[in-house]
C-alpha cells in the first residue's frame, strides 16, 4: 500500500506493508523543493541548552502528534558541557556547516553572539526560530531582510507572551485591520512578583527569588524588574502592529520602587498594581510607555495571576481582542517555538512586514494622570507624560509613580 501527499513546497511519501498488526514499515520522505534536500524529518540545532532550549528538546523528543516530523540533531553548548550529549558541540562553525541541518533554534539569550550566530545561520540557508526578544527588538529588520534574501524563514513567536499565540494573532489582525493600539501585561516575572506581594505579603526580593527558581526570570532579572523586557516585547509587537521600526524612544518605568506599603494603599482603595506596556497610534502619530499602573481590583489585569500575561490589541474592524496565558516558563515558551518550527515544516506563511512606515513619536498622545508617592506623602499629578515622570523619578530615588488606568480616578480625600 502506498500513499502520496502533495503539499507546498514539500511532498511526503508513506508506505505501509499491509500487515499493520504483525509487522509494519513506514518510510516518510520529505523533499524540500526549494533546498533540494530529502529528509526523514526536519533536522534542528538548538543554540543554548538552558531552560527554554532543553524544553524544546523535551517536547520534540516526546514525539507526539505532528512533532514526529521534527528531530533535534545538534546542540550548541558551553565547552564544559560538550561531553554530556553526543549531539553537542561548542563550535558554531562546525555546527552550521552540518549539511543535514534544516533549522536553528536560538535560545542563548543576549545580544552577542546571538546576533552573529542568527545572521550566520540565515546566510547559510537555514531557517531560524528564536525566543530571544532582546536581539529581535534590536535587529528585527536586519534578520527579516536576511531571511528574505536567503529564501528562508525567521520566526520569533516565543519572544513575546511566552506560550500565548500573540504575534501570530497580531499579524492576523494586521492583515485586515489598521491596528491602533497594543497593550497589556507582557512580563511573567514582574506579574508574579506583584501578585505574590499582594496575595501573600511576600517582600520584593523573596518573590523575585521564587520567579527565578521557577525559570521565569531572565539571566539578569534587571530586565524583568526595570521594564526592559517589556520594552523589548512592546517594540516587537508595535513594529508588527504598525509596520514601523522597533527602534523608538520608550519611557520605561519598572517595579523596583514598588513597596509593600504601596500595594496596601492600592488594595485599601480597591485597586491593584500591574506593570503595563502600551503603545497607541493615531494616523502618522504614535507613542508608547511602560509603567506600573493602577487598575481596578475587579479588572482582568488585576486578576491576571502568577506568570500569566494579558495582552490586547485594538483594530479598526475587529475592535478589542485580548489574549491570556502563561507568559514565561519552560514548556509554554518551548511550545511557541515548536509552533514556529511546524509552521516552517508545513510551509505556513507568516505576515510579511518591512518595518519601514514613518511614524512621528508624539508623547502628547499619552498625557494622563499619575499617582506620585515621595517623602511628603501621596499626590496626583494631572496631565503629565511618562517622560516627565521619568525625569522626576531620576531626581528622587525613594519616590514611586503609578499611571492611572483610564477607568481609575482618585479624589483628594483618598490621601
Ligand atoms: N525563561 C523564560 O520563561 C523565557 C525566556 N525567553 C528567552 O529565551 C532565551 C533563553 O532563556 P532561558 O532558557 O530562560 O535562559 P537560560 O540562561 O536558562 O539558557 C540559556 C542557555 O544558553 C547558554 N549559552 C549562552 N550563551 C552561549 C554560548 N555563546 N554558547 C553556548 N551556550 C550558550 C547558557 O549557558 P550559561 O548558563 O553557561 O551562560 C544557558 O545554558 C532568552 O533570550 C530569554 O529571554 C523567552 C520567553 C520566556
Ligand atoms: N523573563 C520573561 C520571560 C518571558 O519572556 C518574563 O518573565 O516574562
Amino acid at each position: 500500500m502506498g500513499e502520496i501527499f502533495s503539499g507546498q513546497p514539500s511532498f511526503h511519501l508513506q508506505w505501509h506493508t499491509g500487515y499493520d498488526n504483525l509487522f509494519s514499515i513506514q518510510i516518510q520522505v520529505f523533499i524540500d523543493l526549494k533546498h533540494k534536500k530529502s529528509r526523514i524529518a526536519m533536522k534542528i540545532a538548538i543554540l543554548g541548552y538552558g531552560t527554554i532550549g532543553s524544553g524544546v528538546d523535551k517536547i520534540i523528543s516526546s514525539q507526539t502528534n505532528q512533532t514526529k516530523t521534527l528531530t533535534v540533531t545538534r546542540l550548541l553548548t558551553r565547552p564544559a558541557d560538550v561531553a554530556v550529549d553526543p549531539r553537542a558541540t561548542s563550535d558554531i562553525a562546525e555546527l552550521l556547516a552540518d549539511p543535514d541541518l534544516d533549522a536553528v533554534v536560538e535560545t542563548m539569550g543576549g545580544i552577542e553572539p546571538a546576533h552573529t550566530y542568527i545572521m550566520q545561520a540565515l546566510n547559510a540557508g537555514l531557517h531560524v526560530v528564536t525566543a530571544n526578544k532582546a536581539v529581535v527588538a534590536r535587529y528585527l529588520r536586519e534578520f527579516s531582510e536576511a531571511a528574505a534574501a536567503n529564501q528562508v524563514h525567521f520566526y520569533y513567536e516565543a519572544t513575546t507572551g511566552g506560550g500565548i499565540p500573540w504575534l501570530k494573532n497580531l499579524e492576523n489582525a494586521a492583515r485586515v485591520d489598521d491596528v491602533s493600539s497594543v497593550s497589556g501585561i507582557f512580563n511573567g516575572t514582574s506579574n508574579y512578583i506583584l501578585d505574590q506581594m499582594s496575595k501573600t505579603g511576600a517582600d520584593f526580593e523573596d518573590a523575585l527569588a521564587q520567579a527565578q527558581a521557577l525559570g521565569y526570570a531572565e539571566k539578569d532579572p534587571t530586565a524583568d524588574v526595570d521594564g526592559i523586557d517589556v520594552a523589548n516585547k512592546l517594540r516587537i509587537s508595535s513594529a508588527i502592529a504598525y509596520n514601523a521600526s522597533p527602534d523608538f524612544a520608550l519611557p520605561t518605568i519598572g517595579i523596583r520602587h514598588v513597596t509593600a506599603a504601596d500595594i496596601k494603599w492600592a488594595d485599601d482603595h480597591d485597586l491593584a498594581i500591574r506593570l503595563i506596556g502600551s503603545s497607541v497610534r493615531d494616523h502618522h502619530r504614535f507613542t508608547a510607555v511602560i509603567a506600573p499602573t493602577l487598575v481596578p481590583k475587579h479588572s482582568l489585569e488585576a486578576n491576571c495571576p502568577d506568570n500569566f500575561n494579558l495582552i490586547r490589541l485594538v483594530g479598526d474592524t475587529i475592535g478589542e481582542l485580548q489574549f491570556f496565558g502563561q507568559g514565561a516558563g519552560q514548556l509554554p515558551t518551548a511550545h511557541a517555538i515548536i509552533q514556529d518550527l511546524l509552521d516552517i515544516d508545513q510551509n505556513v506563511p507568516h505576515l510579511s512586514r518591512h518595518f519601514n512606515r514613518d511614524l512621528f513619536n508624539d508623547a502628547e498622545l499619552m498625557r494622563g494622570t499619575w499617582l506620585w508617592r515621595d517623602a511628603e506623602g501621596w499626590q496626583t499629578l494631572e496631565n503629565t507624560t511618562a517622560g516627565e515622570i521619568s525625569v522626576r523619578l531620576a531626581r528622587d530615588s525613594q519616590a514611586s509613580a503609578y499611571r492611572l488606568a483610564s477607568e481609575v480616578s482618585i479624589d483628594d480625600d483618598s490621601f
